[in-house]
């Protein structure tokens, strides 16, 4: 498979406008990524911009911090389904986890899992927030929430993906839970490397950026 099907193409900041969506969604369409990612709130506009594509539309849930209520979570990810989510990307309860409350953290999950159905859950960590032990918390905690994907970043904490990290999240969660690696992904070179170690997606604010470097370096 090549590199655009691993592609989360990724537009979250707070000031993205409607038309900044049409261009992330026309983007896609050009490389064919594999999903955009976008705020609940422009699920609605991405599905209109992606009709009659097979691109999927990936909404973020609680983001960025994460640190709000499970019910608004689930309230939020179950809208995000009705308006034609395919995928859901939730960002875990740091607070909690660094409280060692794993309870709260595996119940945020699976509340949000179950809201959603068979719709794929992708669990975002913030590893830039954790030490090595509550990162593998954390992964232990997503295998038993039944989590689709652990997802490392959401691009708006001090940094983001580390090779290092995904390696360690690889040997905890084996093939039981695959790998979103995200934040400060910028260029195909780098992009592939992750996927050397183990992601299985690339979520990415350059995705179309990458899929151009790819299609050079094929045709080369
Ligand atoms: O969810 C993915 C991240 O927001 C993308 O981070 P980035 O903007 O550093 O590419």
């Amino acid at each position: 498979m090549s590199i655009n099907q691993h592609i989360d193409h990724t537009l979250l900041n707070a000031a993205a406008t409607k038309k900044d969506i049409k261009v992330l969604c026309d983007e896609a369409k050009k490389y064919r990524l594999h999903a955009v990612c976008v705020n609940s709130y422009y699920v609605p506009l991405s599905k209109h911009f992606l009709t009659m594509t097979n691109i999927k539309v990936c909404a973020t849930v609680g983001f960025p911090l994460g640190a709000m209520s499970t019910k608004a979570k689930v309230c939020e990810a179950k809208k995000a389904v009705e308006d034609g989510a395919n995928e859901i990307d939730m960002v875990i309860n740091v607070g909690m986890l660094k409280s060692k409350n794993y309870v709260a953290v595996y119940k945020d999950i699976c509340d949000v899992k179950l809201a959603i159905g068979s719709t794929p859950l992708k669990v975002i960590l913030e590893i830039s927030e954790l030490s090595k032990n509550e990162i593998i918390k954390a992964c232990q905690i997503c295998i038993d929430a039944k989590a689709d994907y652990i997802k490392t970043s959401t691009g708006f904490s001090k940094s983001g993906a580390t090779l290092t990290a995904i390696k360690m999240i690889k040997k905890t969660v084996k093939d039981k839970v695959k790998i979103k690696a995200s934040g400060g992904i910028k260029d195909y070179e780098t992009a592939l490397k992750y996927i050397e170690v183990g992601a299985d997606r690339i979520g990415t604010s350059s995705g179309a950026q990458i899929a151009s470097e790819s299609l050079l370096t094929e045709a080369s």
